[in-house]
């Protein structure tokens, strides 16, 4: 069963897709630049590098059984295709924006304008609609920014995430038109055909964002400690509470806890008596521990 995954071939989320892809063991054979193609260690899977824009077509039309791209793009391509997975970055919002000096400040002085500037015209057209503002949409391929300071248009729609952009532009959000992140999506024939496949791809995917911003915590505690042990351990799933061969006064407990937690958890640790104590990266969580 063959499954070619789309994945962004430039761009801030194109690097972050490929590590999530090896950290789910699917890691490239050959990732040198510019190249369009790739396999992976699974002989059944490989790769293809296309614009993250293009992504939602090629998922669409079957080029690739699966991708990874932003849902701002698939919503703009207007394709049907599976949403399988949020996988949490590239996380952005795409806003309406007004010159600081500008009359347009709320949601309802959107009726005055005349024109909008956007690299989403689609999304934008379906915001206008919806909100019965009747305004004229030109559509730009970037810098849309500079669009009301140079008097094209008289507010815009873009992405923003931290909001230096728009500082920087002297601009001011009106209002949120969609939330956006990268998504794992998958072709609607494939989901059939091949759905054995895709599920373990995404099961191997979900098990890397599980494991996100989690430690394996260990130690070994005389067995008179283990109820304070217990209670100091945040555990996600236990903790676990093992015997040390050879030793039956001691045991060794682990359990998975946030990173944040990690501080914290390690001083009450030792105060109430655990020892030899190891913090262990995790790669991948398979089950469902919360
Ligand atoms: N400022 C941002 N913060 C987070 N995500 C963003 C931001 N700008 C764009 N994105 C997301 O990145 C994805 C890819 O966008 P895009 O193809 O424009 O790549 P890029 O990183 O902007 O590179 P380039 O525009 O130079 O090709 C989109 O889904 C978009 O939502
Ligand atoms: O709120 P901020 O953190 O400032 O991010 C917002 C900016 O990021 C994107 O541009 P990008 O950097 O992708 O440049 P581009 O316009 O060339 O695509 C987007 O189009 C905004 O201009
Ligand atoms: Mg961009």
């Amino acid at each position: 069963m063959n499954i070619r995954i789309a994945l962004p071939s430039k761009g801030r989320i194109s690097g972050p897709a490929v590590e999530l892809l090896e950290k789910a063991g699917i890691g490239l054979t050959d990732n040198s630049n510019r190249k369009l193609f790739s396999n992976t260690f699974d002989p059944e899977i490989s790769v293809m590098f296309t614009r993250a824009a293009d992504i939602p077509e090629y998922v669409a039309d079957g080029a690739a059984d699966m991708g990874i791209t932003g849902y701002d793009l698939v919503l703009e391509k207007d394709v049907d295709v599976e949403i399988l997975e949020d996988l949490n970055f590239g996380t952005t919002r795409l806003v309406i924006a007004a010159p600081e000096d500008s009359p347009i400040k709320t949601k309802e002085d959107l009726k005055e304008i005349k024109t909008i500037a956007t690299e989403f015209p689609t999304i934008t057209r379906k915001y206008l609609k919806d909100n019965d503002i009747d305004a004229k949409i030109l559509s730009l391929s970037g810098a849309t920014e500079v669009a009301p300071l140079i008097g094209v248009a008289d507010v815009i729609s873009d992405l923003t995430s931290t909001g230096t952009t728009l500082k920087m532009n002297h601009l001011r959000e009106i209002d949120t038109i969609i939330s956006s992140s990268v998504r794992l999506i998958a072709n609607k024939d494939s989901m059939k055909e091949k759905y054995e496949k895709i599920e373990e791809i995404e099961t191997g995917i979900i098990g890397v964002l599980h494991a996100d911003g989690k430690k394996l915590i260990m130690a070994n505690v005389n067995k008179n400690d283990l109820e304070d042990v217990k209670d100091a351990m945040p555990g996600m799933s236990g903790p676990t509470v093992s015997e040390v061969y050879g030793n039956p006064n001691v045991v060794a407990v682990h359990s998975v806890i946030s990173e944040k937690e990690v501080f914290k958890t390690i001083n009450k640790l030792r105060k109430v008596g655990a020892r030899d104590l190891l913090v262990i990266p995790i790669e991948r969580i398979l089950e469902d521990i919360q």
